[in-house]
């Protein structure tokens, strides 16, 4: 047989495996039935649990303060709150809620459980946003709280919040989000008391200016953005005077870095979640957070102290 005839042959030997093996497949769909499952187990994450040991802290009486960081649109919101549930999915987002409604259903297990040991818990909450360079308090009472009254009050709070559309966020948050709750023990039984504060920060994205947005709305959003980036620029330098040890540390120069000052400085525990977007277009913004979370993990700012009435656990 000449090697024409040998290709030949070998094509027609494929088709007929190709053949063989689709009759078997679909046999195998068959013999399987019309509904199949997929079982999908996401991996085991340990995130919280992270986050859970800050929170018990506060009931101890230390400062705590937890920031999401990163551009616009790379998740921090989603985080800090978790997906925006519609009517009737409260249920299924159960998992992913975000760090928020966790801490406060951590708190009162916590402030319930301690109660075996003699501690009461008066437990306060504020939630405000930095617009522009102005507070606004998106929560307009302080009752006695309970859980179910702070979630209905961070949903409100949620509404309240200035959003825009950005190229990289259709509903991107245009401020800084400062949710803080101020839990105070006392513990007749042994006479102690401690007061602990937990700041839970949801950082305005830098974003670059854009030219897609329509001139009516391009003034206010530029001022927007330049408020945005100026807070983030000025927390960047207090970070970075923080980190050289300087003897002089620009708290004053934004209104975040003025109010976050107790817990920027020491005397406070600190996390900063660092969110990155996935699409490569993304990569300097990526780059740039990395950059500022490298600074933030470079800075020694001494050892968190408890404001406790008495030495001893609380
Ligand atoms: N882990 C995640 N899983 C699923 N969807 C996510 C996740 N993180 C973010 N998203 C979605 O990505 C979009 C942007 O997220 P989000 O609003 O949290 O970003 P952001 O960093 O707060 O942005 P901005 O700074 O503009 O407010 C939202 O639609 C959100 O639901």
């Amino acid at each position: 047989m000449g090697s024409l005839g040998l290709q030949l042959q070998e094509v027609t030997e494929r088709k007929a495996l190709n053949a063989e093996r689709r009759k078997l497949q679909i046999q195998l769909q068959e013999l399987r039935g019309n509904i199949r499952i997929l079982l999908r187990v996401r991996p085991l994450l340990p995130f919280f649990e992270e986050v859970s040991n800050l929170i018990e802290a506060v009931l101890e009486g230390y400062k705590v303060c937890i920031f999401a960081y990163g551009q616009t649109g790379s998740g921090k919101t989603y985080t800090m709150e978790g997906p925006v549930a519609a009517a009737g999915e409260a249920a299924e987002l159960e998992e992913e809620r975000g760090i928020i409604p966790r801490a406060v259903e951590k708190i009162f297990e916590e402030a319930t459980a301690r109660k075996e040991m003699g501690w009461e818990y008066n437990i306060q909450v504020s939630h405000v946003e930095i617009y522009n360079e102005a507070f606004r308090d998106l929560l307009d009472n302080r009752y006695g709280f309970d859980k179910q009254v702070v979630y209905n009050l961070l949903r409100r709070a949620n509404r309240a919040r200035a959003t825009a559309a950005t190229e990289g966020n259709e509903r991107s948050s245009r401020s800084h989000a400062i949710f803080t709750m101020r839990v105070k023990g006392t513990n007749s039984a042994t006479q102690q008391e401690c007061e602990g504060v937990l700041n839970l920060v949801d950082l305005a994205g830098a974003e670059r200016y854009s030219t897609a947005i329509p001139p009516q709305a391009a003034a206010s959003r530029q001022k927007e953005t330049q408020n945005i980036n100026r807070s983030l620029c000025c927390l960047g330098d207090v970070i970075c005077a923080l980190a050289g040890r300087e003897s002089h540390v620009p708290y004053r120069n934004s209104k975040l870095t003025h109010l976050l000052q107790p817990y920027l400085g020491g005397n406070a525990k600190t996390l900063m979640v660092v969110n990155v977007s996935p699409t490569e277009s993304s990569v300097q913004e990526t780059v740039r957070s990395a950059r500022f979370a490298a600074r933030v993990s470079a800075c020694d700012i001494g050892v968190a102290q408890r404001t406790s009435k008495f030495a001893g656990s609380c």
